[in-house]
């Protein structure tokens, strides 16, 4: 008897939690009722327990509504464009837009991104960016996700091997462009045929990679090569749940995903193994101070934790190859519409080549006022390779736009509304015009062009990376005349990005035709 009564009083709460459960289900479909309740009982909640108002206390900071599950994440990385516009119409300057449950504000002007990044040594930033543990768990303890002393302390130990002059890298960056370009000419300019399409996303993927790897390990044998490539496509497939947004988002969608939890994990120890191997194989090789060397004896001094030198060197490795990729696309599209354009770099290549010096090739090179420089400067402007920045936040209150912004809010930069809608740029700000470069003090600029970050946080491989990018750009530029095949249905059509990557990456392929 007293066990029907137990089982009677267990009836109850059961079918609430069921009931609950299943309203939740029904909420993760955006067309239902319970998703719209669910979106309104957040977003009220959210606004109560996040309070943003005008310095004088007259009005709210302006809010893009809460919409079950997802806050905007997904929205402000893979349609930025086109929500950027939409949003500043609608919001203005200053606003704010929840990712997951976390508020950040967005910063459109110069003149607030000054007043924010005023004393950019002090801010924070979230270890996970806010989007999800999966970045988490795969980039957390890598030095562009630390904060405070302990991103001091990582920083000083793997800046050295990315942060050198431009002159250092050239050697290895012209050697990996060539060795790549003869084995495209080798296979696809077969018979008369002096030309070849190049599928830029696809076919100079692995000039960034593996520039890095001779960086980091110098060259290594083709099993631990093959190792290393086969890696790519594990780590891709993880990274990206990293920007899907949803459920990714919340810590708790870790216990429904043991699938990504074992590919974390096969991932984790994978790359453990491959660097052991790879710091074995360089000292095998009588060399002393590899990077892969240092970081190794940092580790061992106690400088660096394990995680913190394999996330870094797996965040230089494989997530910033992407943003380089992004840029090496879209230069290669301007510069396809623009052959008026190409003939004035040829010639300025020419010209430094003609000096027939090392130093002087490498003075330019490394040059910041050459047209290739500006060409560099000016496709970043008009392609920024993320819509969004990563979340930062002060450890002080501060007035922005006007508005009280307390301390530990996360703020993000909406790149295409400063790099290309604000008045600074002039009436012709969506035209590929690298003269706007030329012979103007960077200062000018300062905070109006978002290419490698602001403040203490800013990228610190600018040297490494823009190398990079001269490196392929001097070498497709003297060798090939290069323009869209059968042109393009309609003008616009150069803007298309790929669908479904974090960062932006053009998705016209070009022409190269042998000079
Ligand atoms: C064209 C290529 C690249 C662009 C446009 C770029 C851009 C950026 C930007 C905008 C940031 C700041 C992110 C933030 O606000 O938190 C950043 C940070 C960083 N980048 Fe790059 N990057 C490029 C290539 C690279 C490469 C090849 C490496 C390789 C080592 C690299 C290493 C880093 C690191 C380690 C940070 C974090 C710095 C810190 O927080 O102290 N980047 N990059």
């Amino acid at each position: 008897m007293d066990h029907m009564i137990a089982n009677s009083e267990l009836v109850l709460p059961s079918v609430v939690l069921a009931s609950i459960a299943l309203f939740i289900f029904r909420a993760l479909d955006p067309n239902t009722v319970a998703n719209s309740i669910v979106s309104y009982v957040i977003n009220k909640y959210l606004n109560w327990r996040y309070p943003i108002w005008s310095a004088d206390g007259t009005r709210p900071i302006p809010t893009v509504s809460y919409k079950f599950p997802n806050g905007k994440e997904s929205a402000k990385f893979l349609h930025g464009e086109t929500v950027s516009c939409e949003w500043a119409k609608k919001y203005g300057p200053i606003y704010r837009i929840w990712t997951g449950l976390q508020p950040e504000i967005v910063l459109t002007r110069p003149e607030d991104i000054k007043t924010t990044y005023r004393d950019s040594d002090t801010h924070l930033k979230a270890g996970d960016l806010n989007a999800g543990w999966v970045l988490g768990e795969l980039i957390g303890d890598g030095v562009g996700m630390l904060s405070g002393p302990d991103w001091k302390r990582v920083h000083t130990v793997v800046a050295p091997a990315f942060a050198q002059k431009a002159s250092v890298y050239v050697p290895t960056v012209m050697a990996r462009v060539e060795r790549h370009f003869t084995a495209i000419e080798k296979t696809r300019m077969q018979g008369p045929r002096k030309e070849f399409l190049l599928k830029t996303a696809e076919d100079l993927n692995a000039i960034p990679f593996w520039i890095m790897s001779d960086i980091v390990y110098g060259q290594l044998p083709s099993a631990m090569e093959a190792e290393l490539t086969d890696m790519i496509k594990l780590r891709n497939e993880l990274w990206s749940y990293t920007f899907k947004g949803g459920w990714s988002l919340f810590s708790i969608s870790k216990l429904c995903s043991p699938g990504i939890r074992n590919k974390l994990k096969m991932f984790d120890r994978r790359w453990d193994e491959f660097n052991d191997l790879a710091y074995d194989h360089v000292c095998s090789q009588g060399k002393t101070s590899m990077p892969i060397q240092d970081l190794y004896k940092a580790e061992h001094a106690g400088r660096v934790k394990r995680s913190e030198f394999l996330h870094s060197l797996s965040e230089s490795l494989f997530t910033n190859i992407d943003v380089t990729m992004g840029t090496y696309t879209w230069i290669l599209i301007l510069l396809a519409i623009h052959p008026e354009i190409q003939t004035e770099l040829r010639e300025e290549i020419n010209q430094a080549q003609a000096e027939g010096t090392t130093e002087a090739w490498h003075r330019y090179l490394s040059s910041n006022t050459t047209l290739l420089a500006c060409c560099i400067m000016e496709s970043g402007r008009l392609r920024p390779i993320a819509n969004y920045t990563y979340p930062q936040y002060l450890p002080k209150d501060r007035v922005v736009a006007g508005y009280s912004i307390p301390k530990s809010t996360y703020f993000i930069i909406d790149t295409n509304a400063l790099n290309r809608r604000d008045p600074g740029w002039g009436d012709n700000a969506e035209q590929f015009q690298p003269s706007r470069f030329m012979n103007r003090p960077g200062s000018e600029h300062r905070y109006r062009l978002w290419r490698f970050g602001f403040g203490a946080r800013q990228c610190l491989a600018q040297a490494l990376a823009d190398t990079m990018l001269k490196g392929l750009i001097v070498h497709i530029i003297a060798r090939y005349k290069v323009s869209i095949p059968g042109g393009l249905a309609k003008e616009e059509d150069w803007k298309t990005r790929k669908e479904d990557t974090w960062f932006s990456m053009a998705e016209n392929a070009v022409l190269c035709e042998e000079i």
